[in-house]
């Protein structure tokens, strides 16, 4: 549990968004300009299980990997000063939602579809939410998971950047936003 509420500088980055949207990539480059550590929440369950994601989906189903979600975000949103990005699914659970929104900052990384089906060719084969299915099926989801990325404090429309521009926008932007909410 957090003893005392953080100051704004200290609280966590959490990067939510759509399956492709850079929250990894992203995420890892801006803790490194913030000299913060990072940690993807699907490494660490793939850590936990011992396995790359569609095993634990294969195996165990889809319901243990939520459980594990939820836990481990539930353990690294206690922490201070992490740039933490979350798997796509994890806003389906309010419980995530609610300890993100009060304990970090939340940015959702916002993606259009036109960019996004770009990208679609690299995403298929790690994602099994994605596997099997077609792009019409594709832009369902992507439609309906719309509304679990307005749960945020902010939003960044990632199309027009390359992962390091996105990185330096978004740390440029805390920082700038720090000095005006919270002057040292
Ligand atoms: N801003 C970007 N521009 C172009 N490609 C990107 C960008 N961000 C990420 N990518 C590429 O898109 C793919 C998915 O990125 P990833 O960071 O794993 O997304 P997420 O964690 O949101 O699922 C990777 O191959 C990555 O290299
Ligand atoms: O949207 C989802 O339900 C998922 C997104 C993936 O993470 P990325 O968003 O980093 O691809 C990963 O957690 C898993 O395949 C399920
Ligand atoms: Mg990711």
């Amino acid at each position: 549990m957090l003893r005392f509420p953080l100051s704004i500088r200290e609280k966590s980055i959490v990067c939510i968004g759509f399956m492709g949207a850079g929250k990894t990539t992203v995420g890892k480059l801006l803790a490194r300009r913030l000299c913060r550590d990072f940690v993807d929440i699907d490494e660490e369950i793939e850590k936990a299980f011992g396995l790359p994601i569609p095993q634990i989906f294969s195996i165990y189903g889809e319901k243990a990997f939520r459980e594990k979600e939820r836990e481990l975000i539930r353990a690294f949103t206690q922490q201070p000063l992490l740039v933490i990005s979350l798997g796509g699914g994890a806003f389906l659970q309010e419980e995530n939602r609610k300890i993100c929104l009060s304990n970090g900052i939340v940015l959702h990384f916002d993606i259009s579809w036109d960019s996004w089906k770009q990208r679609v060719h690299i995403l298929t084969e790690n994602r099994p939410l994605l596997k099997d299915k077609t792009l019409e099926e594709m832009e369902q989801l992507f439609r309906e998971r719309q509304i679990i990325y307005s749960a945020n404090h902010s939003q960044f429309q990632v199309d027009d950047y390359e992962a390091p521009e996105a990185a330096e926008y978004l740390a440029d932007s805390l920082k700038l936003s720090w000095d005006i909410h919270a002057p040292q």
